[in-house]
């Protein structure tokens, strides 16, 4: 009896398999991820305007990566957070790269989420659109992160809210003496929301990712030096370009290939792994969720105040 029960539970198993449960579980798992997807897309389109621009060089493998949205102060538009991705995209692949400058137009970095898009999207948080931008702003920043090539920001004027947390996605920053460097989330009766946190956390430990967040304070660029959030300052007088390039010089004198293992020997051993760092950026994204829309974000929006 007992031989024939094992008998017919190895049959089920053979036709069905635990292979088919996972695989089930795989399909089930990738139509939610299109479904959230497809509402992320949705969202967004709906507030376009300025776009990313990359511009990629073969022959010494550095990239130029610019937030074009010139009279928001680089502001992030819904399509230039679709566009952040598809640039990303590109550079994932790119074979002959080495190196990436992420830089603003016109002198300044980004003021953040243009605020028509963060007012509607704090009034859909019933349909949870707060989440929703969240969540596509973290898997394009931790994708850019994680690049296989080596990332510097090029800081200068405004990068503040969410232009602060894109300052955090490079593996270095090179800062004019001038700039404003604000996680001015809490003046917004907010919390960051694009996996800033996380990284400001990585970046600059405990304390003083407590600090800068809690007091919002506008640091420039000789004070982030200071804490760690800048590695190298430049004067008003210097090139920008100039010097983050030769900055970024510095690291991709290399062969493509040994520069992107380099890279991937850093991620692979850095403390947050990517698992980690997925399951955090959902509580993050909780957090942001919870404040967003609320009534000191409403009220922070409706003063329409300048930092
Ligand atoms: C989602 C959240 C997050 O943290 O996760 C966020 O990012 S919330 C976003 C947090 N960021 C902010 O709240 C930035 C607020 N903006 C500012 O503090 C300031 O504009 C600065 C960025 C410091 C620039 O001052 P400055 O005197 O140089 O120029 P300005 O104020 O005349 O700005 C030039 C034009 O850009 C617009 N502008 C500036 N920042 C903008 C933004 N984030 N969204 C939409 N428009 C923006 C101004 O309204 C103005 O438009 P007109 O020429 O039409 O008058």
């Amino acid at each position: 009896m007992a031989s024939l029960r094992h008998a017919l539970i190895r049959s089920f198993l053979i036709k069905r398999g635990p292979d088919e449960t996972t695989k089930r579980l795989l399909t089930l798992s990738s139509a939610l991820n299109s479904e959230l997807r497809q509402k992320q897309i949705d969202l967004l389109s709906k507030y376009p305007g300025g776009c990313v621009d990359l511009e990629k060089n073969d022959k010494t493998g550095i990239a130029v990566l610019t937030l074009n949205n010139p009279t928001k102060k680089n502001a992030l538009t819904g399509s230039m957070m679709i566009d952040f991705e598809k640039r990303v995209e590109d550079l994932e692949s790119w074979e002959k790269g080495r190196g990436v400058i992420f830089k603003g137009s016109g002198n300044t970095f980004c003021s953040g989420a243009d605020l028509n898009v963060a007012r509607a999207v704090g009034e859909g948080k019933d349909s949870g659109h707060p989440s929703l931008m969240s969540s596509f702003m973290q898997n394009i920043t931790s994708r850019f992160f994680n690049l296989p090539l080596i990332t510097v920001a090029l800081v200068e004027g405004a990068a503040l809210g969410g232009g602060a947390e894109l300052v955090t996605c490079c593996d270095f920053r090179v800062v004019s003496s001038s700039a404003n460097i604000g996680f001015v989330q809490a003046r917004m009766g907010l919390s960051p929301g694009w996996g800033g946190g996380v990284r400001l956390v990585n970046l600059l430990g405990r304390l003083k990712a407590l600090q800068l967040l809690s007091s919002a304070s506008i640091i420039k660029g000789f004070e982030a030096q200071e804490i760690g959030l800048a590695d190298e300052i430049f004067g008003e007088f210097d090139d920008s370009l100039e010097t983050a390039t030769s900055f970024l010089t510095n690291y991709t004198k290399f062969a493509p290939d040994v520069i992107k293992a380099m890279k991937r020997v850093v991620i692979n051993a850095s403390r947050s792994d990517m698992q980690s760092v997925e399951t955090l950026n959902t509580k993050e994204t909780q957090i942001f969720q919870s404040l967003c829309g609320g009534l000191a974000n409403l009220e922070a929006l409706n003063k329409k105040s300048k930092f």
